[in-house]
């Protein structure tokens, strides 16, 4: 039988499992969580053994025995600033997963899960461009306050994934190019590529344009008055920030599809919303423009939301004198990863040692 490579993907309420045969997306499956199974839960991390007593039981219906896997791969995670790659899941990236040094994250289970299902097997665990991908120029880096660095939280696996495959639709060797990737997600992330290195984003988790479920970048002296008002916890405000926050906290639904439902029945305030998302967003793209000094080769559009005609519309005409605009719509997380492993077994790339590769980040 061909050697097969297992693919995990943990989200807030899912985890999305792949048997990869060669590109063969052969097998997969959506392991859905309701609020009520995830409500004993404090952290991600303590879902652990619920995800990985689901992924093994998957795997057993479908009569797939781990020893047929060559490798298991899974997305990671808000680890230590690194740059981007297949990482072996090393014991410090176990310890870090684990301890979310980063910040909490779904994608924090990935490496984990990947990591014990493959020491079941004898075979190596990898994650692939995981959320903390840093390739960032000290310049980026300043915040104007020194105690808090400007950091790299994006949607990697799918920026780089998109990457390349517009090099390879335009022709062009991706080591040539200045993209700027707009991924349109629950959070969103606008990210200028140099040559395919994500040199600035926006944190996707809490700053940029604000997004279906994030406020994105906020004036920060009303978010302080905000945090001693006395009306919230930490967790509270960490709740209005990142999962309640942008359209869901206007407008009482993350769903771009219901927002326009909403806009095309005559709801005014929905539509004022909408567009102002939108309008964040190309402010972002121009600001990602003048990153690379102007010269951007194509502006792409991803993620779930750049499924949306009306949004991909609102964007293209405020920013389509920068570059031309390509639409990508969706994304392909799974495919993503189990490609990361391929490009080892093909000899393009090598696997990358987590701490060899951690950037220490001077305080400035
Ligand atoms: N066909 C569609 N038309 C319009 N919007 C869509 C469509 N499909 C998905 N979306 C919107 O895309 C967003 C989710 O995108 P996506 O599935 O890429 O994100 P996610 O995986 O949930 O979150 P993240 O990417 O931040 O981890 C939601 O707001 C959803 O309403
Ligand atoms: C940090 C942003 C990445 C995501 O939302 O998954």
């Amino acid at each position: 039988m061909d050697k097969m490579i297992l693919v995990i993907n943990p989200g807030s309420t899912s985890t999305k499992v792949a048997i990869f045969k060669g590109a063969e997306n052969f097998k997969s499956r959506v392991l859905t969580y309701s609020s009520d199974d995830l409500k004993g839960y404090n952290s991600v991390i303590e879902q652990f053994e619920m995800r990985l007593y689901d992924i093994l039981k998957w795997l057993e219906q479908e009569g797939i025995d781990i020893k047929d896997f060559e490798a298991v791969v899974g997305r990671g995670g808000m680890v230590r600033p690194i740059p981007g790659g297949t990482y072996i899941v090393t014991d410090a990236l176990v310890e870090d997963l684990k301890n979310q040094v980063g910040g909490e994250h779904a994608s924090n289970l990935g490496g984990l899960l990947a990591k014990n299902i493959a020491d079941r097997a004898g075979i190596p665990a990898f994650i692939v461009d995981p959320v903390a991908v840093d390739e960032f120029e000290d310049i980026a880096r300043i915040s104007g306050m020194p105690e808090i660095s400007r950091m790299s939280h994006a949607h990697a696996l799918n920026i780089k994934a998109v990457a390349r495959k517009v090099a390879h639709k335009m022709g062009k060797p991706l080591a040539e190019l200045n993209l700027i990737i707009v991924h349109l997600g629950g959070g969103i992330s606008v990210s200028a590529l140099r040559g395919g290195r994500q040199i600035d984003v926006n944190d996707a988790n809490e700053g940029g344009p604000f997004s279906p479920e994030r406020t994105g970048s906020l004036a920060a002296l009303d978010l302080v008055r905000l945090c001693y008002s006395g009306k919230y916890t930490y967790s509270q405000m960490k709740k209005k920030i990142v999962g309640h926050g942008g359209i869901t906290a206007y407008l009482g639904t993350n769903d771009i599809r219901e927002v326009e439902n909403r806009i095309e029945t005559g709801d005014r305030y929905a539509e004022l919303i909408f567009n102002a998302m939108a309008y964040q967003v190309s402010k972002e793209i121009g600001s990602m423009s003048a990153v690379l000094y102007g010269k951007v080769d194509a502006i792409i559009l991803t993620g779930g939301g750049a499924y949306s005609k009306r949004i991909t519309t609102l964007i293209g005409d405020r920013v389509r004198f920068i570059a031309p605009v390509i639409i990508e719509a969706g994304e392909d997380e799974l495919r993503s990863l189990a490609e990361g492993v391929f490009r080892l077994i093909n000899g393009e790339e090598k696997p990358k040692i987590y701490e060899d590769e951690v950037i220490k980040i001077e305080k400035f």
